[in-house]
């Protein structure tokens, strides 16, 4: 295993690898797919705080990595891409209405992270503790 199932903080994150493999997206359907990321392409994926802000409209997905043979030279660069630290982030009131309930609870960037474990990747992200769950 090269790291295990979760989903990433930040708005958006960037990713680039110097191989292609390794990485598995989870699917509504609860199967595992494998990403395949064309050569010097950049996948960009969507982290929490995209998640609550669009009140779940828009999905930080969970995956993991396996790296198998490859372990020793599998080089993948991740950048997270934020909001200011301090900021709060909360459903934005355009993506609440009748059909679409108040799902999350609002968190600074700073406590998600911290919640988070702030440096450790491998911990389940915080985004469960901000979900509200429907009536
Ligand atoms: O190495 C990868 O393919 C993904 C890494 C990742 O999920 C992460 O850094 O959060
Ligand atoms: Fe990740």
């Amino acid at each position: 295993m090269g790291l295990a199932e979760h989903t990433d903080p930040g708005f958006i994150i960037s990713l680039i690898q110097d191989m292609d493999g390794g990485l598995q997206i989870l699917t509504h359907q609860g199967q595992w797919i494998n990403v395949h990321i064309p050569p010097n392409a950049i996948l960009i994926q969507l982290g929490d705080q995209l998640e609550v802000l669009t009140n779940g409209k828009y999905k930080s997905h969970i995956h993991r990595v396996l790296v198998g043979k490859y372990k020793a030279r599998r080089i993948s660069i991740g950048t997270l891409h934020g909001p200011s630290i301090d900021k709060l982030v909360a459903p934005a009131l355009e993506f609440v209405d009748d059909t679409h309930p108040l799902a999350y609870h609002g968190m600074t960037y700073s406590d998600a992270l911290e919640a988070n474990n702030r440096y450790e990747i491998e911990v389940q992200s915080c985004i469960e503790q901000l979900r509200i769950p429907s009536l």
